[in-house]
């Protein structure tokens, strides 16, 4: 399987309205602490964006939600993981995306044969508290040595002076949400990470 390169992550689906029209394939709805009635409307308006335009869309988290919505690709954390029933996303045909931090979270990813293995955090991230020190650019090409044709994305504290350099040292992808969402500019960002990760995109048949 092969993702975008550039992967956009958001908290809502007004988000998705406003970003994935300019040119977004890739896009994930991360929504934290709302009622499991918003997650679902949030879902549905999003996947109706992603199919009119193209876009591939994954949900994190709520694994169930996402299977009874029809949604074909879900991601999971480590923690996210000892909860869920794998096989029951997988009986339902979803795609599955793994977070990782460390090797032994790496070979438990590993375990459930994941469409995508995802690092972080790479930079330091203004998102959210991480236990883990930034993995830095080395860290990455040692996990796609470990990982070989899994796709590997990279993510934490990524902008444009970044991307290049996680694309050459192993990633295929590049996750990001501040650099675009608290930008002043959400829409010219989005622009220019499609431009910038273009030498990475396959055009579609
Ligand atoms: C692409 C991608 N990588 C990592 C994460 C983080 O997932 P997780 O560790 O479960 O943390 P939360 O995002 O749920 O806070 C991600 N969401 N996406
Ligand atoms: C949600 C998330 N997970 C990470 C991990 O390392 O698993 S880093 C991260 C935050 C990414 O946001 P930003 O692009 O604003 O740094
Ligand atoms: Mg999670």
């Amino acid at each position: 399987m092969r993702l975008d390169p550039f992967y956009l992550i958001v908290d809502r689906a007004h988000w998705v309205e406003r970003l994935v029209p300019i040119g977004v394939k890739l896009v994930q709805l991360r929504i934290k602490e709302r009622p499991d009635s918003e997650v679902r409307r949030d879902i549905r308006i999003s996947r109706a964006i992603c199919d009119r335009h193209g876009c591939q869309l994954v949900i994190n988290d709520h694994w169930r939600v996402a299977i009874d919505e029809g949604c074909d690709f879900v991601h999971l954390g480590q923690e996210d993981l000892e909860q869920a029933d794998v096989a029951a996303i997988r009986g339902a045909g979803l795609k599955l995306g793994i977070s990782t931090h460390d090797e032994a979270e790496l070979e438990m990813a590993l375990s459930v044969a994941p469409d995508y293995v995802a690092l972080g955090p790479v930079y330091p991230t203004v998102l959210k508290k991480m236990k883990w020190a930034p993995q830095g650019l080395a860290r990455l090409t040692t996990w796609k040595k470990k990982i070989g044709s899994t796709p590997l994305v990279a993510i934490g504290g990524l902008n444009l002076e970044r991307i290049d350099g996680v694309l050459t040292h192993g990633a295929d992808c590049a996750a990001v949400v501040t650099d675009i969402t608290r930008s002043q500019d959400p829409e010219g960002r989005t622009r220019q990470w499609i431009a910038a990760t273009s030498r990475g995109r396959i055009a579609p048949a």
